[in-house]
């Protein structure tokens, strides 16, 4: 790779040393060397795009460890492919690196790529690569296939349908505040559990595929589970009920808010979960039974989807059916 320096970074060698080994696993990426990338359309699968960015300071802390960003962007777009029940295939990545970044950071964060392409059998195919002089900005598109037509949508939910949330809910949004060392108080192995969970969130990659022709209508938790739900509200026409005691909470969770009460509004709100959120006839118990069993994954009715009330109407209810108040329902960017 031809730099200035051992610790100066060129766009070129950059590209080809750090991001074209990752496109290894696609022919038609062309070892990123070309101005786009071919892929070949398959016949009987739709193609499923989706794209998220991550940006410093808001995403991720801006000293968070590089291998982590890496993945943990490639994490949040492979849950949105779960989500409409698509195997992943193909990440594109758009990178806005401050002036000044290093090698060694720059190596770091590649390394976390390839760590998870490994993982998740995807393959770079392309994207971009520029300065900034604001704070670090990525963006990923990724792409997915599924069977032609019979992807999960958010819409499709109906009245009397049960609602589903996979693994557990509230980490992130306290594992953020665990990195901050604002959980003090937690015993150290819950701090770390939540700090990873933040980090690393966990893509349902097997889950997503194998609930198309199960759930009626599925999106991914990423702002939170009261807003999130209430866009599968809104695009079925429908409302929901949480019931509040019925949310999977990890042991870590759990002491967090045995600690403090009022953190059970963060838990339902705060979102960075990616988890999977679904709707299912409520006849199809005993099919999500043997599907947790099948992926390991722990599958929770937390509610049921009734008739419309009001936009979007998401309440939550604690054991004795009164409402629980929250400030808000999830994250807003603006
Ligand atoms: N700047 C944009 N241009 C085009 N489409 C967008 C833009 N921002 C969001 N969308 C689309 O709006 C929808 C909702 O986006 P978002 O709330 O970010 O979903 P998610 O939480 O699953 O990432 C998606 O279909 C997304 O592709
Ligand atoms: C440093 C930091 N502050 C706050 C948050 C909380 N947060 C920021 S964006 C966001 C929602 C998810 O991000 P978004 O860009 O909305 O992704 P999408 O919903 O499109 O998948 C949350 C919960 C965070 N993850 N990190
Ligand atoms: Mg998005
Ligand atoms: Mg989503
Ligand atoms: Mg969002």
């Amino acid at each position: 790779m031809s730099t200035t320096g051992a610790q100066a970074p060129d766009e070129f060698g950059l590209i080809a040393e750090l991001f074209a080994p990752l496109s290894a696993g696609c022919p038609g990426a062309l070892n990123l060397t070309d101005d786009a990338a071919f892929l070949a359309a398959e016949p009987g699968f739709d193609t499923v795009a989706t794209m998220d960015a991550m940006v410093a300071g808001v995403h991720f802390l801006p000293d968070d460890p590089p291998e982590l960003i890496a993945r943990k962007l490639v994490r949040v777009n492979l849950s949105d492919l779960a989500a409409k029940g698509a195997v992943p295939r193909h990440l594109m990545l758009a990178a806005a690196f401050p002036k000044g970044t290093g090698m060694d950071w720059l190596r770091a964060f590649a390394e976390g790529l390839r760590q998870d392409v490994e993982e998740f059998g995807v393959s770079l195919i392309g994207g971009d690569t520029v300065a900034t002089p604001g704070p670090l900005t990525l963006s990923l598109t990724a792409l997915g296939r599924v069977e032609a037509g019979r992807g999960l949508r958010r819409s499709g939910a109906v009245p009397g349908d049960h609602v589903y949330v996979s693994g557990s809910i509230g980490d992130g949004a306290l594992g953020l505040l665990a990195v901050q060392g604002r959980l003090a108080g937690l015993p150290p192995d819950a701090v770390a559990t939540l700090a990873g969970r933040y980090r690393l969130p966990q893509p349902r990659i097997v889950l997503g595929p194998a609930l198309v022709g199960l759930a009626r209508a599925s999106m991914d938790v990423s702002d939170g589970l009261v807003q999130d739900l209430g866009h599968i509200c809104r695009v079925s026409g429908v409302s929901a009920v949480i019931e509040a005691e019925r949310v999977p909470l990890s042991d870590a969770a759990r002491a967090a808010v045995a600690m403090d009460q009022s953190l059970l509004a963060l838990v339902l709100t705060g979102g960075d979960d990616y988890e999977l959120l679904f709707t299912v006839p409520a006849g199809a118990a005993r099919g999500i039974e043997s599907l947790a069993r099948r992926t390991g994954v722990a599958l929770t009715r937390i509610g049921r989807i009734e008739a419309a009330t009001q936009a979007a109407g998401v309440s939550v209810v604690d054991a004795d059916g009164v409402v629980v108040p929250l400030p808000r329902g999830g994250w807003r960017h603006f």
